[in-house]
């Protein structure tokens, strides 16, 4: 079924002959199915598979150890299974922020130790990962012909706001299914789309289901080693006046069973928190537009809306515990959409 999945080739894309062809690749794909799978990306194998090793690790530690540093508003911390408004069997750790703030003293309190010795190899991580963000933005700005073709890359600059999140994902496995034991378990990751503009799916097993183009069936994303999934966000949707697609996407117990573990990793690529949220493909207009269930009004800011997102998933339960005995800094404040 996952056959006509599109899978696209941008080994080319920074010469200008190919430019355009691979522009209207990237943004036919996004139109119909907004999910793809790159083919011969920029990022390195070696450092995709050091994020997964050190991830790996890190998530094998003691729960009360990674339990000590929940998740906070600057979008840096730890959430483990079944913690999360939906009760998912799975665990994320979340590095925000602009560069260098990993290792920001206000930060300090927030990161788990393991972190502190490789926050330089994340953070030089993230920085590849936004570069392949912004290219993949100029192929949409290209084959959307925007009236401003530097809109989307002005609007994410990486060292404005907190939007730019890399987080680890640990679905693990388990000789039980989780609810024979535990009442009130979700599933593995509830069906949502992403709040944010473009994100970057490291996978290191298959188990994720995308709902198909017509909107009628669950699909599997097809797991091909070497290949980043890549999928939009709501605000991307927003601004192509619905023209991109912002999927719905999970993980289930049917797909990704109790017993199979599923390592992935999600860049999400977001514009800076001032930046307006409202169409500007010429001829768009955008009446009505929700984002997981949250209606977004034209004129509304990106930061705006991942707080209130971050508000509607986590509600009280939602602390900035470490942040309230650190001073303040400004611009990194926006919270990540969480699910
Ligand atoms: O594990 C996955 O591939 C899903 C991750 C995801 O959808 C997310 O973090 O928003
Ligand atoms: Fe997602």
């Amino acid at each position: 079924m996952s056959s006509n999945f599109p899978i696209i080739d941008i080994s080319d894309l920074d010469s200008p002959s190919s430019q355009h062809r691979i522009a209207d690749q990237v943004t036919q794909a996004c139109r119909e199915w907004g999910f793809l799978l790159l083919k011969n990306h920029p990022i390195p194998p070696g450092n995709i598979d050091e994020m997964f090793s050190l991830s790996k690790t890190f998530f094998s530690l003691p729960e009360p150890l990674k339990a000590q540093y929940p998740i906070t508003s600057n979008s840096i911390g730890y959430m483990g299974s079944f913690q999360d408004r939906g009760k998912d069997d799975k665990m994320s750790m979340w590095f925000g922020g602009v560069p260098g703030s990993l290792l920001a003293a206000q930060n300090r309190d927030s990161l788990p130790p393991f972190w502190h010795e490789h926050a330089g190899k994340v953070e030089a991580f993230k920085h590849q990962c936004h570069g392949l963000v912004i290219k993949l933005l100029e192929c949409f700005a290209l084959a959307l012909d925007l009236p401003d073709r530097k809109f989307f890359a002005g609007a994410h600059k990486e060292d404005v706001g907190n939007g730019n999140s890399l987080r680890m994902l640990l679905y693990p496995a388990r000789p039980e299914k989780p609810n024979s034991h535990l009442e009130d378990v979700g599933s593995r990751m509830a069906a949502h789309t992403d709040s944010g503009s473009v994100t970057l799916l490291f996978q290191r097993a298959p188990g994720l289901e995308v709902m198909s183009p017509n909107g009628e069936e669950w699909i599997k994303a097809p797991y091909i080693e070497d290949c980043i999934l890549v999928n939009l966000g709501d605000a991307l949707s927003f601004w192509s006046g619905g023209q991109l697609k912002a999927t719905m996407h999970r993980v289930t117990f049917d797909g990704l069973p109790h017993d199979r573990e599923r390592q992935s990793m999600a860049y999400f690529g977001a514009a800076n928190p001032d930046t307006v949220l409202q169409p500007i493909v010429q001829g768009e207009k955008m009446e009505k537009y929700y984002s997981n269930g949250i209606e977004l009004v034209p004129g509304i800011t990106v930061g705006e809306l991942s707080r209130t997102i971050m508000r509607d998933i986590y509600g009280a339960a939602f602390q900035p515990t470490k942040e309230k005995k650190a001073p303040k800094m400004e611009g990194a404040r926006q919270a990540t959409a969480v699910v």
